[in-house]
């Protein structure tokens, strides 16, 4: 067997060239980063950065949808970018997106049961019904849902926790090693978030997929990351067990970040309403202090 890495970033860098012959300007969006990912053990990654830190431009080098300037990554030691045709199409199988919006990733005009089938067709190369439905709930069923609660749904019938379920169900069709998931709480109601991350936890446990997980909510990198790295314009500035770092960050930015968290931040680290009486506070520091814990039903909990 190789005792290759599964995923292999080696000093990556990204450089988008802007404007005319005049006014030319060089943005790097990502600046000599390197990780490795295990292929024995399956983990939470998470890239954590704010807007514009060039975690999406990594994340879509990862998925061979955007090529390196310098630098390479491979894939079980092979070159993502090289692949072309049906070792493409393998690759993608093995490391599947999920992206931030529910709602964009399906054709509204679309019943949501056929994009998973066309999901089925192309990886699995199912070409009958049968052949397509039992990958397809099988799917759903990983994710809590049944291809009977779906079948023939539109995406506006479904909620958007059931519909960004369906879409990390469409990314388990072809049974990937790696789901790289971009943001993929953030358009999703604040107490259903736990549920989704925690479903995270769940496929990395009993599935053994790796998950990519790319953010900038620091409660659920908390809560569910093994190791992070923190990005800084291009940068990583930060690398290692994700509690350690999320409890004492060293880097000024990463300590910036965290203080900028806790004090405002409409996307994880703020405040709900819960039931319209009682206040929930999500921060990082309420998860930290271990105030709150996760419920069944997917929300936090005070403790005590
Ligand atoms: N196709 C592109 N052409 C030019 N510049 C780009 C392109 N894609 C990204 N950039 C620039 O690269 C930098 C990093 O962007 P990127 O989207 O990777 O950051 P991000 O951390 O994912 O931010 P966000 O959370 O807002 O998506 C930004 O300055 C962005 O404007």
């Amino acid at each position: 067997m190789s005792a290759s890495p599964l995923l292999d970033v080696r000093d990556v860098s990204k450089v988008f060239t802007m404007g005319g012959v005049l006014s030319r300007k060089q943005i790097k969006a990502v600046n000599e980063v390197s990780f490795a990912l295990s292929a024995k053990k399956p983990e939470i990654f998470t890239i954590i950065g704010e807007s514009g830190s060039g975690k999406t431009t990594l994340a879509r080098m990862i998925l061979g949808s955007e090529v390196p300037t310098s630098g390479e990554l491979l894939f079980e030691g092979k070159d993502i970018a090289a692949r072309r045709g049906a070792e493409r199409l393998a690759f993608m199988a093995r490391v599947q997106p999920i992206f931030q919006n529910p709602f964009e990733a399906f054709n509204p005009l679309k019943r949501v049961d056929r994009y998973l089938a066309s999901t089925a067709r192309r990886f699995l190369n199912a070409r009958t019904e049968a052949e397509m439905e039992g990958p397809m709930d099988e799917a759903l069923q990983h994710v809590g849902l049944s291809l009977r609660e779906v079948k023939g749904r539109f995406p506006h019938e479904l909620s958007g926790g059931q519909l960004q379920r369906t879409a990390i169900a469409r990314a388990l069709i072809s049974k990937p090693s790696v789901i790289v998931a971009d943001e993929p709480v953030s358009m999703v109601d604040a107490s259903l978030r736990m549920a989704i991350v925690n479903l995270f936890k769940r496929l990395r446990n009993e599935l053994g997929v790796t998950i990519i997980y790319i953010t900038h909510d620091l409660a659920t990198a908390y809560y569910i990351s093994d190791r992070i790295i923190i990005m800084q314009k291009g940068h990583v500035v930060e690398m290692g067990p994700a509690r350690p770092i999320l409890e004492a960050p060293q880097h000024p930015y990463s300590q910036l970040l965290k203080r900028s968290v806790l004090s405002f931040d409409g996307a994880g680290g703020g405040r709900i309403t819960r039931s319209g009486r009682e206040e929930v506070d999500t921060s990082a520091e309420a998860l930290i202090k271990g105030r709150l814990k996760p419920a069944g039903d997917g929300r936090l909990v005070r403790v005590g």
